[in-house]
C-alpha cells in the first residue's frame, strides 16, 4: 500500500501543510500558483499558451523550464503601469538570458546586473547601456572598467575598496560615471536569512548604524570624481511585509536629509530595490504591483514632508515577480517508490541541480500530474530529485494522483525565479534548456546543456 495517502499521514510531516490543496481535486490549477497562460486542457495535459506539454516534452525533452511569455511581458507592463514616473530595473540574477533581456526592454523595463557575466549578457542582446545598474559587492577592476567603457547608467556602490577603485578607473578616463550608493538600513525582513541583505550583520553594502553609509556620501561628494545620484536599499527578497520597506524608506531618507544638512546637497535619486514576494503555495498572497506602487509612494511621500525633502526619482528592482510565476518546470517521473508507513517518494529526472531552492532555502513548491489527468485517490507524495543526495528534493509535499507512475510527466510552477539562474552540474547532470511558449508557438531560447559541455571543459 502506498503511504501517505490522504487522511493516513506518518512520518515526519505530522500533519497536512497548511498550504497544501485540499486532497481531491488533484487535476485542479490554483490560479495563481501557474503561468496564466497554462489551463488542463480537454484531454487532461496541461497546456501553456495552447501547447500541450506533451508535445513539448517530445520536442525538448525534459527536464525543460517552459516560459509563458505573455505572462512576464503582462508582469513587466504591471509593473510598468504602476510605477509609470519611476524606473523598474528588472533584476536579471532572477534569470537572465538574451531573450529575456529583450523582452524586458521592449517592455520598456530597465536592467540590473551584478556581474560581469550579467553585464556581458545584457550587451549582447543590445540592451541599452543607460539603462543597465550595475550592482555587487565585489566588482572586480575589470568588471567596473567594462561598465565604464559600455557606460552603463548607474554603478551602486558597496565598500569603501570600490569607491576607490572606481575612482581612479573614472580619472584615469576623464569620466564621470553615476552612482548609488548601497546602505545597509539594518533591517530584519521576514524572509529566510539567507535571503535577507539589509540586517546589520552580512556583507551588502554600507552600514547607515555604524556610520559608513554617510562616510562614504560624504567621501564621494567630497572627491568629486563620481557623481552620487543617489542612496539604494535592498532589504531581502521574497518580503510580502510592507512595514519593512517602511522602515528602510524612513532610514535611508533620514539619512539623505543628513547629507543634505551636512552637504548642502539634495541627492535626486532613491532605489528601493526589489524583493516582492511571489505566490508559491495557496498561503502565499503577494501584493498587485499597483497597490505595492500606492504603499511605496505613500511612505516616501511622508518621509519626505517629515524630512522636508523634496521627493526622489524612485526605481524599484524586482526580479522574482517578473519571472518567477512566468516558468514553470517540467519532469518526466523515472521511479515511484513507497517507504512503507512513512511516505511515498516520486523521483523526477532533475532535482537540485535545476531547482536548489527547497534544498538551499527550505522552500515550498506545488507540483501537479501535467501529461494527462487522473481518477485516482490523491496521495501525498514527495518529488525528488536524482542526485546523490538525500535533501535532493524538489517538492516537500504534494497531494499527486496515487496512480502517478514512472513516463509520467510532473510540472512544478513558479520555477522562473533563481533556478536557471542557480542550477549547477552537480552529478555531471547537464543543465535543462529554457523554452519560451507564446500564441501556441514554441522557441528555445536556452538550449540544453550537453554531456559534449561537459567533457569540454574537463581539459586535463
Ligand atoms: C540589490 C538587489 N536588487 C534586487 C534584487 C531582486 O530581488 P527579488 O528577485 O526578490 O525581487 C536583489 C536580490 O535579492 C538584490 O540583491
Ligand atoms: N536566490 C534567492 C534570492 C536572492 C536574491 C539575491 N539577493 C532565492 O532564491 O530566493
Amino acid at each position: 500500500m502506498r503511504a501517505h495517502e490522504a487522511g493516513a499521514l506518518h512520518g515526519d510531516i505530522g500533519s497536512r501543510p497548511p498550504w497544501l490543496r485540499p486532497p481531491g481535486d488533484v487535476n485542479a490549477l490554483v490560479p495563481q500558483l501557474w503561468p496564466r497562460n497554462v489551463t488542463r486542457a480537454a484531454d487532461g495535459a496541461l497546456a501553456v499558451a495552447g501547447l500541450s506539454v506533451r508535445d513539448l516534452a517530445a520536442e525538448y525533452g525534459t527536464p525543460v523550464y517552459v516560459l509563458d511569455e505573455d505572462d512576464l511581458r503582462s508582469r513587466c507592463r504591471e509593473f510598468r503601469a504602476a510605477f509609470p514616473d519611476e524606473d523598474v530595473y528588472y533584476a536579471g540574477k532572477a534569470f537572465l538570458c538574451r531573450a529575456v533581456v529583450r523582452m524586458i526592454a521592449e517592455e520598456g523595463m530597465f536592467l540590473d546586473v551584478c556581474t560581469g557575466g550579467e553585464l556581458a549578457t545584457a550587451l549582447s542582446a543590445g540592451m541599452p547601456p543607460e539603462r543597465i545598474g550595475f550592482h555587487g559587492n565585489n566588482k572586480s577592476v575589470a568588471e567596473l572598467s567594462r561598465a565604464l567603457d559600455a557606460g552603463v547608467g548607474r554603478i551602486i556602490l558597496d565598500s569603501f575598496t570600490e569607491i576607490d577603485r572606481l575612482t581612479a578607473l573614472a580619472r584615469e578616463r576623464g569620466v564621470r560615471p553615476q552612482v548609488l550608493i548601497r546602505v545597509t538600513v539594518g533591517v530584519e525582513a521576514h524572509t529566510h536569512e539567507f535571503i535577507a541583505t539589509a540586517h546589520e550583520d552580512q556583507k551588502f553594502g554600507f552600514s547607515l548604524a555604524g556610520g559608513a553609509a554617510a562616510a562614504a556620501a560624504f567621501k564621494v561628494i567630497d572627491e568629486d570624481v563620481l557623481e552620487l545620484r543617489g542612496l539604494h536599499s535592498h532589504i531581502g527578497s521574497q518580503i510580502f511585509d510592507a512595514s519593512g520597506f517602511e522602515v528602510s524608506a524612513r532610514r535611508v531618507l533620514g539619512l539623505q536629509a543628513q547629507i543634505r544638512d551636512a552637504r548642502g546637497v539634495e541627492l535626486p535619486e532613491l532605489d528601493l530595490g526589489g524583493g516582492f514576494g511571489i505566490a508559491y503555495t495557496t498561503q502565499d498572497d503577494p501584493a498587485a504591483p499597483h497597490d505595492l506602487a500606492k504603499r511605496l509612494r505613500k511612505i516616501v511621500d511622508g518621509e519626505c514632508a517629515a524630512e522636508k525633502l523634496a521627493v526622489p526619482h524612485l526605481s524599484i528592482e524586482p526580479g522574482r515577480a517578473i519571472v518567477g510565476p512566468a516558468v514553470f518546470t517540467l519532469y518526466e517521473v523515472g521511479t515511484v517508490k513507497d517507504v512503507d508507513g512513512i511516505r511515498t517518494y516520486v523521483s523526477v529526472d532533475g532535482g537540485m541541480s535545476d531547482n536548489i531552492r527547497t534544498a538551499l532555502y527550505d522552500a515550498s513548491y506545488s507540483a501537479t500530474v501535467a501529461n494527462r489527468a487522473s481518477s485516482a485517490e490523491p496521495l501525498l507524495a514527495r518529488v525528488v530529485g536524482k542526485h546523490c543526495e538525500s535533501g535532493d528534493i524538489v517538492v516537500k509535499d504534494e497531494f499527486l494522483p496515487a496512480d502517478v507512475q514512472p513516463g509520467d510527466l510532473v510540472a512544478v510552477p513558479g520555477t522562473g525565479a533563481y533556478c536557471r539562474s542557480m542550477a549547477s552540474n552537480y552529478n555531471h547532470v547537464p543543465r535543462p534548456p529554457v523554452v519560451a511558449v507564446r500564441d501556441g508557438r514554441a522557441r528555445l531560447i536556452v538550449r540544453r546543456e550537453t554531456e559534449e559541455d561537459l567533457l569540454a571543459l574537463d581539459v586535463g
